[in-house]
């Protein structure tokens, strides 16, 4: 097969894949989770019984009449309203369960539910872990290594942080500890740092993941490349509403802020720096309508496009951006990075642990170890990752 010729679309129908785990466990454990996590009344539980049974049973159904983003939902919908969840796109139908958890939750409807993230309890906890705890004090002793050692040692926080995913950890028993001594499965750090030098008037766009224990590590790292002049600005992308669980919010990035800004020790400066640098200008928070959209980004629309193009390199984190990023397809995982995002209208890097089926850029020797060594769960157990640049 020709590396991008047709490589088939995920799609969740066949029992016992990835994806279909993920539609027919994962999302009924999370909605079970929300419900005992809230007290909502009968109307919310109804309505996240209605989900549970149409999500699992039943065919997709659009969402209320009256839902702000209706029409939109409708048109990216139009071939899929009506069919069985499993049949559909991986990508799509995993990014409308979070749309209809939201609306059963009432999170966009006027009353005492809207704007009431479901996801915070979760997210407000991991970041109160003692591992959260270790891992901000750890910065006082990494504040005396040299200056290289630091922003890689930042580097491999922030790409590791995308194991603490807490979507991914519901179901697979994976406790979100580091797999840090793991090698990545593919390392273009050197390219990354080549595409930096500092004291250029750079700008970075990361486009985060999730929240907490990821955004943590996020924040730290854009501290870094501020602080070290290798990006005069630096553009945080988030997600105007919860998604996937626990993916970053304005609101959560504003909880890992004030955060940080209370620690004691490097990371309480770090925290005070960054909070100074968001009123600065030199760190914007956007959170762009895309972000949550259930589409690649080779379908972006114009507006990021140009923003993407005007930055000097754009990090994508996680593996929800990395699908988007490459296409949610089975492709062979030796095609190319470099292919698969040419169209990217600018220099572009991936930080992502591995969580789900889509990979590519890997060499075939890569390839042969990992599957000798672990079947092909390698792909999805959070175990491995990488670091792409092109
Ligand atoms: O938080 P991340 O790294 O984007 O991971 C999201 C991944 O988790 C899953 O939602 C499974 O829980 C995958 O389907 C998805 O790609």
């Amino acid at each position: 097969m020709s590396e991008t010729v047709d490589a088939p679309v995920i799609l969740s129908n066949e029992p016992g894949s990835f994806a279909w785990g993920v539609l027919t466990e994962r999302h009924p454990a999370l909605i079970q989770r929300v419900r005992d996590a809230f007290p909502y009344g009968p109307e919310q539980r109804r309505a996240l019984d209605a989900l549970l049974k149409e999500s699992t049973e039943g065919a997709i159904e659009p969402l209320r009449q009256d839902a702000p983003d209706h029409d939109q939902w409708n048109a990216w919908g139009r071939d899929y309203l009506g069919r069985s969840w499993l049949d559909v796109p991986f990508l799509w139908s995993e990014s409308y369960f979070y749309r209809k958890l939201l609306e059963a939750v009432g999170y966009f409807e006027a009353g005492p539910w809207q704007g009431i993230d479901p996801f915070r309890p979760f997210k407000q906890a991991e970041l109160r872990t003692e591992e959260a705890e270790a891992e901000l004090a750890a910065l006082d002793l990494l504040a005396l290594k040299p200056v290289d050692d630091q922003a890689q040692a930042l580097l491999h926080g922030s790409l590791w942080g995308n194991r603490a995913d807490l979507g991914f950890r519901m179901v697979s028993g994976n406790n979100g500890e580091s797999s840090s001594d793991t090698p990545l499965v593919a390392d273009d750090s050197e390219v990354l740092w080549s595409l930096l030098p500092a004291g250029r008037p750079n700008t970075v766009c990361l486009v985060a993941d999730n929240a907490g224990r990821e955004l943590v590590p996020d924040l730290l790292l854009i501290d870094h490349l501020l602080g070290h002049q290798h990006a005069e600005r630096v553009v945080l992308h988030v997600k105007p509403y919860p998604y996937y669980v626990s993916d970053a919010t304005t609101s959560d990035v504003i909880e890992c802020l004030r955060h940080l800004k209370q620690a004691d020790g490097v990371a309480g400066v770090v925290g005070t720096r960054l909070w100074a640098a968001v009123g600065r200008g030199r760190l914007t928070v956007r959170a762009h309508a895309f972000s949550c959209a259930p589409l690649p980004y080779a379908e972006m629309p114009d507006d990021l496009r140009q923003e993407f193009a005007d930055a000097t390199l754009t990090i994508m984190k996680g593996d929800l951006n990395y699908r988007r990023l490459v296409g949610d397809h089975l492709w062979p995982a030796t095609a190319s990075f470099a292919k698969r995002t040419e169209y990217f209208p600018g220099p572009v890097a991936a930080l992502r642990t591995l969580k789900s089926d889509v990979i590519v850029g890997l060499d075939k020797r890569t390839e042969e170890l990992l599957v000798a060594a672990h079947d092909q769960r390698w792909r999805t157990s959070g175990t491995h990752a990488l670091i792409q640049v092109r």
